[in-house]
């Protein structure tokens, strides 16, 4: 697959930030959705937003994209206000719900693209609709959930905005359109340096297509940065237990053998006689472990597994001021 970054060097500076966050919160009645989230999400990335539902991963797209406001805090797109008309002209936003009026036919839904985006491509909208073959002149009202996606997504597409943000897009679709429309989707982003920030359940496609993560869970952000930075942050050990599991490591994990102590533990599991941890290294690793760094799948489910385990904010993605933007005392209030 395609990937992003390529383009980003190509195409401009990449201190550009698409998405400064500043302690961004939403209050609804029930309670904090999102709570205390500060990050910088750099321009070009392909960025996967994920934490288990009801983590305020919509929350914080729709603050962005203007459907929401924050109750604390500040969020900038490409430095402006999301409300203004600049954030405006350049963020397109794919809710869930792909909500498009069910009566008009998809040319007029491409049509109405069209007249409120100053900056609409046509054809990259009709290619999108046309792969699929959606008659033009359907009533959307008529269609398929899949083929909804699809003309939600050629609208979404066709505005050619500068930070595609989609959330769960491709929970509806089959796999080989699935295959498909990302494929559109990370071409398209390279060639115009598109910033993309997705939402998604499915793990093991977000390893073939981001290059960016951003890790919520009980509305706080627990994980931000480069793929493979954060990957090379953390160890996988697989090894035997031994009798002598105690002491406290860094981390707070309970009964962790001593020997791991002074490393960030996120995550120890035991089964039976079998011991697997993902820990954050501080120097070499003493004892008779099995290491290797863990794939994308296996980091992101051990911090879903694990909401407590520590947050890991690396520098690229942090905003100045606020180095990790996240009080665990709070991830439960
Ligand atoms: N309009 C609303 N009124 C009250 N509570 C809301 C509202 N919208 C969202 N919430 C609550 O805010 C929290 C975050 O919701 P959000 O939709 O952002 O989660 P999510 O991470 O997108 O979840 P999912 O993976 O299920 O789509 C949830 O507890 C949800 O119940």
């Amino acid at each position: 697959m395609h990937n992003a970054r390529d383009a980003m060097d190509v195409a401009g500076p990449a201190e550009e930030s698409a998405i400064e966050a500043y302690g961004v919160g939403r209050r609804y009645r029930r309670g904090w959705a999102l709570r205390d989230c500060s990050f910088r999400l750099p321009a070009g990335r392909i960025c996967g937003l994920v934490g288990p539902n009801g983590a305020g991963k919509t929350t914080l797209m729709a603050i962005a994209a203007n459907l929401l406001e924050p109750t604390d805090g500040t969020l900038t797109v490409f430095g402006e206000a999301p409300e203004s008309v600049q954030a405006g002209r350049r963020t397109a936003f794919l809710a869930q719900e792909k909500p498009l009026f069910r009566r008009f036919t998809v040319a007029e839904t491409l049509r109405l693209g069209r007249e409120l985006n100053p900056g609409w491509d046509q054809r990259a909208a009709e290619n999108v609709v046309r792969a699929g073959n959606v008659p033009m002149e359907a009533r959307i009202g008529t269609l398929s959930g899949g083929q909804r996606t699809r003309v939600a997504f050629a609208l979404a597409f066709g505005k050619r905005p500068d930070l595609l943000m989609l959330d769960e897009p491709m929970s509806d679709l089959d796999p080989l359109v699935r295959h498909e429309l990302m494929g559109v989707l990370l071409a398209g982003a390279a060639e115009h340096g598109t910033t993309v920030l997705m939402s998604s359940h499915i793990l093991s496609e977000l390893e073939d297509v981001c290059d960016f993560l951003l890790v919520i869970s009980a509305g706080g952000l627990r994980m931000a940065g480069d793929v493979d930075e954060l990957r090379s942050a953390h160890l996988r050990l697989q090894g035997a237990r031994s009798g002598a599991d105690a002491g406290p490591a860094q981390g707070g994990a309970q009964g962790v053998p001593a020997e791991l102590a002074g490393h960030t533990i996120v995550e120890y599991r035991t089964s039976g006689r079998q011991v697997t941890a993902l820990i954050r290294p501080d120097g070499p690793v003493a004892g008779q472990w099995q290491t290797d760094t863990p794939n994308l799948e296996e980091l992101l489910l051990s911090y879903l597994r694990c909401p407590d385990a520590p947050p890991l904010i690396s520098p690229v993605a942090q905003v100045p001021g606020r180095a990790h933007g996240f009080d665990d005392s709070r991830a439960s209030a």
